[in-house]
């Protein structure tokens, strides 16, 4: 399946197909016509699929890679200086290529290499990962975290294509299967409840699995549509950050060591609806459904960590726009609003 995420100039296709990983080399050919490509990839990812995709793509193309250990502590400052020098030793130059291949972590901090390294390079998603499959790769938000907060260097900067093959997925450890999911229950939380029912009657990712390359088909045509409406992220966009309010600020609290991405989304989606509920900004009993399905696809509700001591990150979030923090709430499920607050939202003791 081939869709097109349609941003004038800065237009690309997205493929989405079983085994599509094998034709690599003839798919890049539709978008790059140079002679090198520097494959950004992480050493778990790499060492399943880095060496097969790279003889692949050395058909057509020169092409080196660069390793950089898995998890989240990658995104960061720390790890930029080593990838733009294997780029320099590879002699690297505007018209070349990267490929990042990989979850989230590799894509994100891939994308802000190639957004940086000689002012922009091109680059291609090869996400890896349910999450980086379904969200990620799409919308050209990359970026590296700070102590002090998720994601809050970097830039807007899209990909020339993205390749989806959903059958890598087979070797995802099982944390990440969870993980990942905590962004598709969200796409049927913001803007499809006939998603989020097909994700209550399933009830477990086992009995999911084979509507998955739908599912993802269906995650991506969503996001597609809200970035085209609203590329750099000033409204409609702002609804794709259901949750992150409170994720972003309990994987900084947690040093980014403790949830995964995905899991702090879990949290922020159930903790953020039960608040809006109380306050009557959403429908009653929204919150006891997401529980639910977020409990059957093994996702927490909450963290250990009281509200108050999240508050500090919360000023930095990236939606607060003159001095007003924008988050997002339910009307009900599959309908999705931004609201304008303060941090006293969140004012409370515990998670419950
Ligand atoms: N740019 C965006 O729009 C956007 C959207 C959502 C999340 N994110 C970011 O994505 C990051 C999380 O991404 P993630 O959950 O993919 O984490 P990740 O990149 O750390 O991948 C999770 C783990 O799975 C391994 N892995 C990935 N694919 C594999 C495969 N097919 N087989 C075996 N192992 C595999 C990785 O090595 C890693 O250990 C966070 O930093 C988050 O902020 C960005
Ligand atoms: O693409 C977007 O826009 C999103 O908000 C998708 C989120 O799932 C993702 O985690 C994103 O990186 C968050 O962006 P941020 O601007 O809140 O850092
Ligand atoms: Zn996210």
């Amino acid at each position: 399946m081939k869709m097109t995420v349609d941003l004038k100039e800065h237009s690309y296709p997205i493929y989405i197909e079983r085994g599509i990983l094998k034709e690599a080399a003839e798919r890049i050919a539709e978008v790059y016509r140079g002679s090198k490509i520097m494959i950004i990839s992480d050493d778990r990812v790499y060492s399943y699929y880095g060496e097969a995709l790279k003889k692949n793509l050395s058909e057509k193309y020169e092409c080196t890679e660069t390793v950089i250990p898995h998890g989240e502590s990658s995104k960061a400052f720390e790890t930029l200086p080593g990838v733009y020098s294997s780029l320099l030793e590879a002699k690297i130059s505007r018209t070349d290529l990267i490929v990042a291949l990989g979850g989230g972590v590799v894509g994100d901090l891939a994308g802000f290499v190639a957004a940086t390294f000689l002012r922009g390079i091109k680059f291609v998603q090869i996400p890896t990962s349910i999450l980086a499959q379904v969200d990620s790769s799409v919308g050209g938000k990359v970026a590296v975290d700070l102590p002090q907060g998720k994601n809050l260097v970097g830039a807007f900067y899209q990909p020339k294509m993205v390749l989806i093959d959903p059958d890598v997925l087979e070797t995802l450890p099982e944390r990440y299967v969870t993980d990942g999911m905590g962004e598709v229950i969200k796409y049927g939380c913001i803007k499809d409840r006939k998603l989020f029912e097909l994700l209550e009657k399933c009830g477990s990712y086992e009995n999911l699995k084979e509507h998955l390359t739908d599912v993802i088909a269906t995650c991506v045509d969503i996001k597609r549509r809200v970035v085209e409406e609203d590329e750099f992220d000033t409204g409609e966009r702002i609804l794709l950050n259901f949750g992150h309010t409170l994720a972003h600020t309990i994987e900084q609290h947690f040093h980014y060591e403790r949830e995964s991405h995905g899991e702090a989304v879990a949290i922020g989606m159930y903790q953020i609806t039960k608040i809006a509920e109380e306050k009557g900004l959403t429908k009653k009993g929204e919150a006891e459904h997401i529980r639910k399905v977020l409990e059957a696809y093994k996702l927490p509700v909450k963290a250990d960590v009281p509200l108050p001591q999240l508050t500090e990150a919360i000023k930095l979030d990236k939606k607060t726009l003159n001095n007003k923090l924008k988050v997002v709430l339910l009307h009900e499920i599959g309908d999705s609003y931004t609201y304008p607050t303060g941090q006293e939202f969140f004012d409370g003791d515990r998670m419950v």
